[in-house]
This record gives C-alpha cells, sequence and structure tokens, in this order.
C-alpha cells in the first residue's frame, strides 16, 4: 500500500483514492499480500527466520496473513537500521521533529478509514471502535509533536560564575512490544513520545495482528522521517527475546501480560536497560447508592465490553452497594441484551468476535469454572453464531454479565481478557475500599457517585494508576497512564512520558581556575 511521493495536489487526491480501496473491503475478502517486516525505509522479508506464523481476521477464521518469524540476524537489520537514523534524528531540532510527526499526524487521520478498516479485519474489534482507536492514534502523534520544540534543559548558576546547565537527550534505539488488543494505537503510543525525543525505534507487533504497524512505518516515511528511524519485525517470543538482548537497544517498552513483562524485565536486567512495563488488571469499579444510576450502567458497559473485553485496564470486578443491587444489575443486564453482536465492519455492529478460538475457549473456560464455584450468568456467555454463512468460523462469544459473585472466585481474581462483568454487593465504603484494593493488580480504577468529597476519598485510597470518577475507559492522551503493583511501571501519554524516553545529562561549567585538592 505505498503510494509514491507525491507533491502536495496530488496528496489532497489521496486520501479519497484510498478511502474507496478501504470502503470495498468487506469482512471476508482482504488477503494479506505485502512482507510485513519494514527497515531501511522499505517492506522487507526477514533474511532468517525462526518459524511461521499465521495471522487471523477473528470474525471469520480465515488466515489473512503467512509470514516468516524473525530471526536474529534480521532483528540486528533491523536495529542497524534505526541506529543509522538516530545519528540524523538525534541532532535535529525539537521543531524539525515535530514537523514530520505533524505530518505522520495528518496522514493518519486522513486514512482513518482505509486504517481503522484493516484494524477490524485484524483484530475483530468494530469498525466505530477502530476508529476511535485510529483517532487517539494520530492524536498522540499530534500531542507529541507539540511537546518535541519545548524539551528544554535547566540552567543552574553556581559560585564565582562558574553554571551548569541540563539537556535532555535521547536514549537511543527503543523497542516497542506490543499486545494485540490495540495494535496500532499501543504502537502510536510508544512512537509519539519515542520519536519526539529524538529515538529510532524497531517495533514487534504481536504475532495475532501483525498488519498495521507496517502502515505507521510507511506513513512516517511517507511524512519525511529519516529511513530507518521506525521499522517492524514480525514474531512472536524469540524474536521478542533477540530485541530484548540486542546490545544496541536502550530501553524496551512492553505491552502484554504478567507473566512476559516479567521475562522482558529480567532479559533487560542484564543490559542494564530501562524498561516501560504496560501489564494486566483486574480493575475494580464501585458504585454507590448515589449514582446517577443511568451513568453508572453506562460506566460499568464502558468499563468492561470494549474491544470485546479485552482491555487491560478494564473495571471488570463491579462493586454495587447493596440497596440498588437489583436495580443497577437489572438494568445492566436490559443494556447488554441491547449489544449488537456480529460483522465487525458493519456500522450498528457494537460487539465482534475474540483474538482468536484458544482465547475463546479460555474465555469460555473461566464461564465454566464461574459457574462451578457459584457464580450465576445472568446473560450472555454462551459461544455465537451469526446468522450470516461467512461468519460461521468467527470466534464469538455473547456478553456476559455473573452475579452472585465473591471475592474468592476465580472469574472475580483472574483477569479474563474477554466480555465477562462480576458483580459483588457491598455495603461500606471501608470495605469496598479494602476488597477493591486486595489484588495483585494496580492498574485501574473507578467510582461512581455524587458526593464529591467521596468521590475524591475513594480515587486517593485505591491503589491503581489510573483512576475514574464517574466514567470509565476515556483515554485522552494529556493523561498519563500505567499500573501500579503488578500491572507494570513507567507510564504512557501524558508530558511525563518523555522522561521515560530521554537521560537527562547535566554539563558543569568551570569559569574560574581547576582548585585541586593536590
Ligand atoms: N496494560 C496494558 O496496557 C495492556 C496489557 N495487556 C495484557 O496482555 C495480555 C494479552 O496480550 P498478549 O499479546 O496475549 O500478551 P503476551 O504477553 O503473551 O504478548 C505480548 C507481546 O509480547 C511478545 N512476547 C511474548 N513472549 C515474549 C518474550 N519471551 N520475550 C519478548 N517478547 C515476548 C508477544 O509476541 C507479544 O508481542 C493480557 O493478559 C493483558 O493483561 C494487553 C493490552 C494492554
Ligand atoms: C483505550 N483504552 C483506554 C480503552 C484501552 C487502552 C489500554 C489497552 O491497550 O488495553
Amino acid at each position: 500500500m505505498k503510494l509514491p511521493q507525491v507533491g502536495p495536489v496530488l496528496r489532497l487526491l489521496i486520501p479519497n483514492i484510498r478511502l474507496k480501496m478501504s470502503r470495498s473491503l468487506s469482512t471476508g475478502t482482504f488477503q494479506n499480500s505485502l512482507p510485513l517486516n519494514y527497515r531501511g525505509g522499505q517492506r522487507v522479508q526477514p533474511i532468517d527466520s525462526v518459524g511461521k506464523e499465521q495471522a487471523y481476521e477473528p470474525s471469520t477464521g480465515r488466515v489473512i496473513a503467512t509470514f516468516n518469524c524473525s530471526g536474529e540476524k534480521e532483528v540486528n537489520e533491523a536495529i542497524q537500521s534505526a541506529k543509522s537514523a538516530f545519528k540524523q534524528w538525534s541532532q535535529k531540532s525539537g521543531m524539525e521533529r515535530s514537523r514530520v510527526m505533524l505530518d505522520a499526524a495528518r496522514i493518519i487521520r486522513e486514512r482513518t478509514e482505509e486504517l481503522a478498516t484493516i484494524e477490524t479485519i485484524n483484530n475483530g474489534k468494530s469498525i466505530f471502535e477502530a476508529r476511535v482507536d485510529i483517532e487517539i492514534s494520530w492524536l498522540t502523534l499530534e500531542y507529541y509533536a507539540g511537546l518535541a520544540g519545548s524539551m528544554a534543559g535547566q540552567h543552574v548558576q553556581l559560585p564565582g560564575g562558574s553554571f551548569a546547565y541540563t539537556r535532555r537527550e535521547p536514549l537511543g534505539v527503543c523497542v516497542g512490544i506490543g499486545a494485540w488488543n490495540y495494535p496500532f494505537q499501543i504502537a502510536c503510543w510508544k512512537a509519539g513520545p519515542a520519536l519526539a525525543c529524538g529515538n529510532a525505534m524497531v517495533y514487534k507487533p504481536s504475532p495475532f495482528t501483525p498488519i498495521s504497524v507496517v502502515m505507521l512505518a510507511e506513513i512516517l516515511a511517507e511524512a519525511g522521517a529519516p529511513t530507518g528511524l521506525f521499522n517492524v519485525v514480525q514474531g512472536g517470543a524469540s524474536t521478542g527475546e533477540f530485541l530484548c538482548k540486542h546490545p544496541d537497544v536502550a530501553k524496551v517498552s512492553f505491552t502484554g501480560s504478567v507473566p512476559t513483562g516479567s521475562k522482558i524485565m529480567e532479559m533487560a536486567s542484564q543490559g542494564i536497560k530501562p524498561v516501560t512495563l504496560e501489564l494486566g488488571g483486574k480493575s475494580p469499579l464501585i458504585i454507590f447508592p448515589d449514582s446517577d444510576l443511568e451513568n453508572a450502567v453506562n460506566g460499568a458497559m464502558m468499563a468492561n465490553f470494549l474491544t470485546q473485553g479485552q482491555v487491560c485496564c478494564n473495571g471488570t470486578r463491579v462493586f454495587v452497594h447493596r440497596d440498588i443491587l437489583e436495580k443497577f444489575t437489572e438494568s445492566v443486564v436490559k443494556k447488554v441484551k441491547t449489544i449488537k453482536i456480529g460483522d465487525p465492519l458493519l456500522e450498528n455492529t457494537r460487539m465482534g468476535p475474540l483474538i482468536n478460538r484458544p482465547h475463546m475457549e479460555k474465555v469460555l473456560g473461566f464461564l465454566k469454572t464461574a459457574r462451578e464455584q457459584g457464580a450465576k450468568i445472568l446473560i450472555g456467555g454462551e459461544p455465537y453464531t451469526p446468522e450470516d454463512p461467512k461468519l460461521k468460523g468467527g470466534y464469538y462469544i455473547s456478553p456476559c454479565v455473573l452475579g452472585n459473585c465473591r471475592d474468592d472466585m476465580t472469574c472475580v481474581k483472574e483477569e479474563i481478557f474477554g466480555p465477562v462483568m462480576s458483580i459483588l454487593s457491598f455495603e461500606t465504603e471501608e470495605e469496598a475500599l479494602e476488597r477493591a484494593n486486595n489484588t495483585t493488580y494496580g492498574l485501574a480504577g473507578g467510582v461512581f457517585t455524587s458526593d464529591i468529597q467521596r468521590a475524591h476519598r475513594v480515587a486517593a485510597a485505591l491503589q491503581a494508576g489510573m483512576c475514574f470518577i464517574n466514567n470509565y475507559n476515556v483515554s485522552p492522551v494529556e493523561l498519563p497512564f500505567g499500573g501500579y503493583k503488578r500491572s507494570g511501571f513507567g507510564r504512557e501519554n501524558g508530558q511525563v512520558a518523555i522522561e521515560y524516553y530521554s537521560q537527562l545529562k547535566t554539563v558543569c561549567v568551570e569559569m574560574g581556575k581547576v582548585e585541586s585538592a593536590f
């Protein structure tokens, strides 16, 4: 899909051509025929491999891409490509970097329909949601483009006219390793601050979702990024390990599960490399009886059913005050009934398939255990077969609400990563907080109440990196995002992410004579 470099007039026409291309893609038609690695400014086949992978269209179960997982040599080539771009990119002023990033943001915005369509085909989320993901993606590049120009150090006056200054410098080649639930957006959350700071990047998406990130690489090149600034290697654990262990890599930013996060940290520790870890969660959402009920129900829906529930920060433990338990549960179940499941490329669909069959079976396994442990399925939780014959091989589950839940149940303790909400009842604020915090995770948390003091008191007491009051799962790029406890550390988004992609140099300047001790 790489388009030739063109002048400004033709460039204006290109979005329309692309829009037509993407509109003609319906579910069951896409087949990838292009190389999925990207380095040295172009799509390439890897020069060595550690096995083959297939990527699926989860809505139909069709294989849409077969590719070789990059071996050690290919990983090294990609890193060398990034290293050579780093030399140029790191010497540019923030404003120069900003211009390239703004142009990339513009191209993404203009290609929203095409990118969202590809994301939907490869991930299974509804086109409605995928468009939002793409919007967040270009906003991320725009936001960090805005910060690039104002990255600056400090000047410190010292005795006798001497002084010091600090410089915020890039780290070098940064590695991004992503999960499959937000393929394009996760890549932009990492590339945005990394590139703004003057780093180069080698990115490895999940082998389940290899398609869209290569398009980001092409877009950055089209926007004028130096050759090799953003490279893509494809593969699973082995390819990821080559990246983490490579001596020329300065930092690893990872989004994925806790066990893999722990391995990444271990590998990075060998080279004393900093890591950012965005890991899993089992976040609480506490609903007090003084909440606006309709709002609280909508909040719980947002906290549980985006992207088929495959969202790390979901508020899956919904603590509802005993006084409103019945009313709340009834309203949530009524609302869940209205979720339109089916072909994710159709405009009115709000829930597509899960990512793949093994994951669907894992989620159904959690539901079986939930039933055995005494939870009550209030709605959904069944494999779902849409009427359209082409969707018969897809991985659909009807969205599920579990009642009668207790804190010791597996469905309440473990991350399900599927469309499953567990409702728990509570009586006092103190009790709700203690139970909410009784988890090894700490990614997010939410509270619904109309009592302003209570809202802030609860938010302060929640042991989580991202807390919502009277809303859930909104993600403005200006806000830092990341976990407490085993949900990881480091932050993405917001100004603070700059600190995770740069290092501070202090330059001490002597204006007098050296006062030697010898
Ligand atoms: N906090 C967050 O922002 C998010 C967290 N997640 C978590 O991720 C999990 C689901 O995503 P998955 O892709 O299944 O997670 P995963 O941990 O299996 O894989 C994530 C990425 O790491 C790579 N990887 C796997 N083993 C590796 C190794 N030994 N060395 C280097 N790289 C390796 C994978 O190929 C993939 O690109 C969920 O449990 C969820 O909790 C998912 C999305 C967002
Ligand atoms: C965009 N949002 C907040 C719904 C989810 C982002 C975190 C993730 O990658 O799962």
